[in-house]
C-alpha cells in the first residue's frame, strides 16, 4: 500500500477547559477523498487550522510526505504541499478572476528572477497558468468579470482556483457548498470529482449528499475525537454514527 500524503497522528487542542482536539489520527492517501464529518462544534475547522497551521497543537504530530511540518508556518506548508480553501471566501472582490488568480500564481512562483530579457517569457508562463488554472475550476469564461459580481457558486469555485495555485500535494477543503444550492452544489461537486487523483482531499462538508458521493473515506468528529472512521459505506451503515449524527442530517 501507498504512504499516505498527509499524518495526522495523536493531536490535542484545548481551549481553556475545552478539549476541542482530542487525540485525533488521521491520514489522506495519494487520489483519495478523505471527508471529515461532524456535528457543530465537533472539531472540524480546529482540526483543518491545525494541519494548515492556524493553530498550533498542544501535542502529536504532522507529516507531510513523511516530513514534519507541525511546527512550520502556514505558508511553508503551502509551500511543502499542504492548501487550503476556507469556509469565507478568500478572493479579493474588487480585482477580476484574472487579477485574483495572477495574484496567487505570482505568490507561489518559485521562478528565479531572470535578466530583463526573459521578462516576458516569464509574464507568458504566469498568464498561461492563470488561464489553466480557470479551465481546472469552470472559470474560463469569466476571467475578465470582477469577482464580487460573480454568483457565490464561481466565487468559491475561485476560491479552489487560489488554493489549487501552489499546486498542492494535499488540498483542504472546508465546507466547500456551503451557501449554495443545488446546481451550484453539483457544479462544486463535479469539480471536486475532477481533482480526485491529482491529490489528496480533506473534505469537511456538512452536505451528505456531496459527502457520499465523493469521499472515499470518513472520519467522524464528535466532541473533539473520531467516533469512527471507514470506508463510506461501512460509515454510512454505522449504527453509532446513524444515532449520533447521521439521523438527524440525512433527515434535514
Ligand atoms: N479560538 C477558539 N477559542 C475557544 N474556543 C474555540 C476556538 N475555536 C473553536 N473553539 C471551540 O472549539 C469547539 C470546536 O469548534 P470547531 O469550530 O472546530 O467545530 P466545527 O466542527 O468546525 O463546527 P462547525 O461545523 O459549526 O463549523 C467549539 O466548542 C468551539 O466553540
Amino acid at each position: 500500500m501507498a504512504d499516505p500524503l498527509l499524518k495526522a497522528a495523536h493531536l490535542h487542542k484545548r481551549f481553556q477547559a475545552l478539549l476541542a482536539t482530542d487525540d485525533v489520527s488521521l491520514d489522506v492517501m495519494p487520489g483519495e477523498i478523505h471527508a471529515l464529518i461532524g456535528p457543530n462544534g465537533a472539531g472540524k475547522s480546529t482540526l483543518v487550522n491545525l494541519l494548515a497551521g492556524g493553530l498550533k497543537p498542544d501535542s502529536g504530530t504532522i507529516e507531510l510526505q513523511g516530513v514534519r511540518i507541525d511546527s512550520m508556518a502556514p505558508h511553508h506548508r503551502v509551500h511543502a504541499g499542504l492548501s487550503r480553501c476556507f469556509q469565507v471566501s478568500s478572493v479579493f472582490r474588487n480585482s477580476t478572476v484574472r487579477e485574483n488568480l495572477m495574484t496567487a500564481v505570482q505568490a507561489v512562483s518559485s521562478m528565479p528572477l531572470r535578466p530583463w530579457g526573459a521578462r516576458h517569457t516569464r509574464y507568458l508562463e504566469l498568464t498561461d497558468r492563470v488561464v489553466e488554472l480557470a479551465a481546472q475550476t469552470g472559470l474560463e469564461g469569466s476571467l475578465d468579470m470582477i469577482a464580487g459580481t460573480l454568483p457565490h457558486g464561481a466565487q468559491r469555485q475561485l476560491d479552489v482556483a487560489l488554493a489549487l495555485a501552489s499546486r498542492p500535494k494535499v488540498l483542504l477543503l472546508d465546507e466547500p457548498m456551503a451557501g449554495m444550492g443545488p446546481d451550484e452544489s453539483e457544479r462544486m461537486g463535479n469539480l471536486i470529482d475532477r481533482l480526485r487523483g491529482e491529490m489528496g482531499i480533506l473534505l469537511i462538508e456538512h452536505d451528505m449528499t456531496a459527502v457520499f458521493r465523493l469521499a472515499d473515506r470518513i472520519t467522524v468528529l464528535v466532541n473533539g475525537r473520531v467516533l469512527a472512521s471507514g470506508k463510506t459505506d461501512a460509515i454510512r451503515n454505522n449504527a453509532e454514527v446513524r444515532a449520533v449524527y447521521l439521523g438527524t442530517e440525512e433527515e434535514a
